[in-house]
């Protein structure tokens, strides 16, 4: 089946799609074409989630929240940003080319550069636009350098030696649900949870669900609902257990809860 990625060749995402799903990729020009393509039948897709210096990746989660796509695995990919150019940019280049979630990932290199910045729609975009414009430069992936004949001026200009990204892997339609929790491969779930009221504590009664049973939160992250300001939902991943069943059906009386999927361990590529 068809792998849908956010394109063009040479981002990390097409990187880590050569990974995990082979030669059949489909390049998406966004991560919300990644979803509607998943969504309307036919491919899986695999899309950013979270990186360990940046965060939560906005368009993957308003994803989740425009369509009804479920996860069914998780990667972690180590991300190396460099700073490149085609041609020489002596001290400064007129302006540099990155990526939003990259520039938060290589924040001081980019700061400290002091120059105008642009936004692009992936690192391969950043590259492709250093390319076509003598004296700019780009913050980008070394395949990405490498496919636009750009020079690496200085490697590895991400804030961190750890810096990580969160790949997970999406499909058509809802969780069909049922946690297979006596499954060896179901070691961690996702869900997103929409409050559709605002009352004193609720937030504490949810969480309240987890410390009682002994489950393991790994992440939780609130996202505007887009209902209007200080509307948010929550999405959360926990630990699978012999309790997470009865911790999810519970977390259902209180409030409205969408099982986003369970799938296996953390896969490092
Ligand atoms: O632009 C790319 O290369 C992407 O694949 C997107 C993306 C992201 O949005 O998180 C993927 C991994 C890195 O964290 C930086 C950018």
């Amino acid at each position: 089946m068809k792998c849908a990625v956010l394109g063009p060749e040479g981002t990390f995402s097409h990187e880590m799609a050569l990974k995990v799903c082979g030669r059949d990729i489909m390049l998406c020009p966004t991560i919300g074409v990644v979803f509607a393509e998943v969504a309307s039948g036919g491919c899986t897709g695999i899309v950013p989630l979270e990186n360990s210096e940046a965060g939560g990746v906005g368009e993957t989660l308003d994803g989740f929240m425009k369509t009804d796509c479920h996860i069914t695995a998780e990667y972690y990919l180590p991300v190396r940003h460099h700073y490149a150019a085609a041609v020489p940019v002596g001290e400064k280049p007129s302006c540099i080319y990155v990526h939003p979630q990259s520039h938060g990932q290589c924040s001081r290199f980019v700061d400290d550069l002091g120059v105008p910045v642009i936004h692009t729609a992936s690192n391969a975009a950043s590259a492709k636009a250093a390319a076509e414009k003598p004296g700019t430069a780009a913050i980008t992936s070394a395949p990405a350098a490498g496919i636009h004949g750009l020079k690496i001026i200085r490697e590895n200009v991400q804030n961190s030696d750890n810096n990580v990204t969160r790949f997970v892997r999406v499909e058509k339609g809802p969780y069909p649900g049922g946690y297979p929790y006596d499954s060896p491969d179901c070691r961690k779930c996702s869900i997103l949870i929409d409050p559709l009221e605002d009352r004193p504590g609720l937030l504490y009664e949810i969480i309240g669900v987890f410390a009682a049973m002994g489950i393991n939160l790994s992440r939780i992250e609130s996202r505007p609902s887009k209902r209007g300001m200080g509307s948010y939902v929550f999405f959360i991943d926990f630990a699978m257990t012999s309790y997470s069943g009865d911790a999810v059906r519970r977390l259902k009386e209180i409030t409205f809860v969408r099982e986003l999927g369970c799938y296996s361990g953390t896969e490092v590529v």
